[in-house]
């Protein structure tokens, strides 16, 4: 295998030190590869966000590393953070929020070259280019972002992104502000610009449907840890995990009827409250709301076994699958 343009091993993540209080990160690992989408998915407050800043350097890990490139990042200095910043790069949910108001959109897309000190004549030049590779017209780098569309100011932000020709960008839920059908317009020039410049993306979201749109592969994340990971296809089609089984039965979908009953899965299972819940238990986070739960499950954490396909964190996978076959 190539190697990996992101590589997170056994991240763990601590808000504060209160005696008691469960990691927001336990654990996690995962690896991305060049040209690869990575789909990190799971309920509000399971803790995507967390992994994204941590990634970023916006929130510091307790334990674990973080490699970019090979070049491990995790404690790496301030100085070596804006080296790093060259290949590593965001684009956040909120497209009316995240652009400077008083910035013109050229002086929004040279910003992060002037930083990192590139030639004045180059900076122009990068920022024309990143703005054509996002499908805006050419004027648009004289426009103030109050003059754009939550789509086109979403492009501008993958433009900024771009601008530093990274090799990682991670995506916090960016088209969940978006109506669908720029939503759809967004993820295809992500897509695209993925293939074409074998950018590895960490692609944040809570809607499956749009994971396994844009995603070869899924981390499903529950309460800080892994549930499930492998291909999209098997996870999102064929889910092994009693809560990404939970997940997908509860996935938003437009008819009233498969509302009703995707309204009663997520009840039935507590989904909806990742956040909210007391303590982590000792065992798997999700045995206080699983259906096949036995006391193994609340005393001893499952480790993440599997096929080559897909992996999933659980003692009760024969069980699980027996149910789903007699659905
Ligand atoms: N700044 C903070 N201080 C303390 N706790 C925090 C902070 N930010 C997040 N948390 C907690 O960490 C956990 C994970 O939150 P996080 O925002 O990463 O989840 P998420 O999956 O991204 O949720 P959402 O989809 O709502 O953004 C939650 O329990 C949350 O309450």
């Amino acid at each position: 295998m190539t190697q990996p343009a992101l590589s997170v091993r056994d991240l763990v993540v601590h808000y504060g030190r209160r005696r008691g209080t469960p990691p927001a990160i336990n654990g996690v690992g995962f690896d991305i590869a060049p040209g690869e989408t990575l789909g990190l998915v799971g309920e509000s407050g399971s803790g995507k966000s967390t992994i994204g800043k941590a990634i970023l350097g916006l929130q510091a890990a307790s334990s674990g590393s973080i490699t970019l490139n090979g070049t491990d990042i995790t404690t790496a200095s301030l100085r070596r953070r804006r080296v790093s910043a060259v290949h590593l790069r965001a684009v956040f949910q909120d497209p009316y929020s995240s652009l400077n108001p008083t910035l013109t959109i050229g002086q929004t897309l040279v910003e992060p070259l002037r930083v990192l000190r590139v030639p004045k004549q180059e900076q122009w030049l990068r920022a024309r280019d990143a703005l054509e590779a996002v499908g805006l017209p050419a004027d648009a780098i004289d426009r103030y972002p109050a003059r754009l569309s939550g789509g086109q100011r979403q492009r501008v932000a993958i433009a900024r992104a771009l601008v530093c020709d990274p090799k990682v960008i991670v995506l916090d839920e960016p088209v969940s502000a978006l109506d669908l059908s720029t939503q759809a317009q967004v993820l295809n020039l992500l897509a695209d610009l993925r293939d074409q410049r074998q950018l590895a993306l960490l692609f944040i979201a809570h809607d499956l449907g749009v994971v396994r749109f844009l995603s070869q592969r899924v981390v499903v994340l529950y309460r800080g840890q892994v549930m499930e990971e492998g291909d999209a296809e098997a996870v999102t089609q064929d889910p092994r995990h009693p809560y990404t089984v939970a997940l997908t039965a509860a996935a938003p979908v437009p008819h009233p009827a498969q509302q009703a009953r995707r309204r009663a899965a997520r009840e039935a299972l507590g989904i909806g409250a990742a956040g909210t819940a007391a303590a982590a238990p000792a065992g798997c986070p999700f045995a206080n709301r699983c259906p096949l739960a036995v006391d193994r499950c609340r005393t001893e954490r499952p480790p993440l076994t599997g096929t080559g396909h897909a992996s999933a964190a659980c003692h009760r996978l024969d069980e699980a699958a027996a149910l789903r076959a007699s659905r």
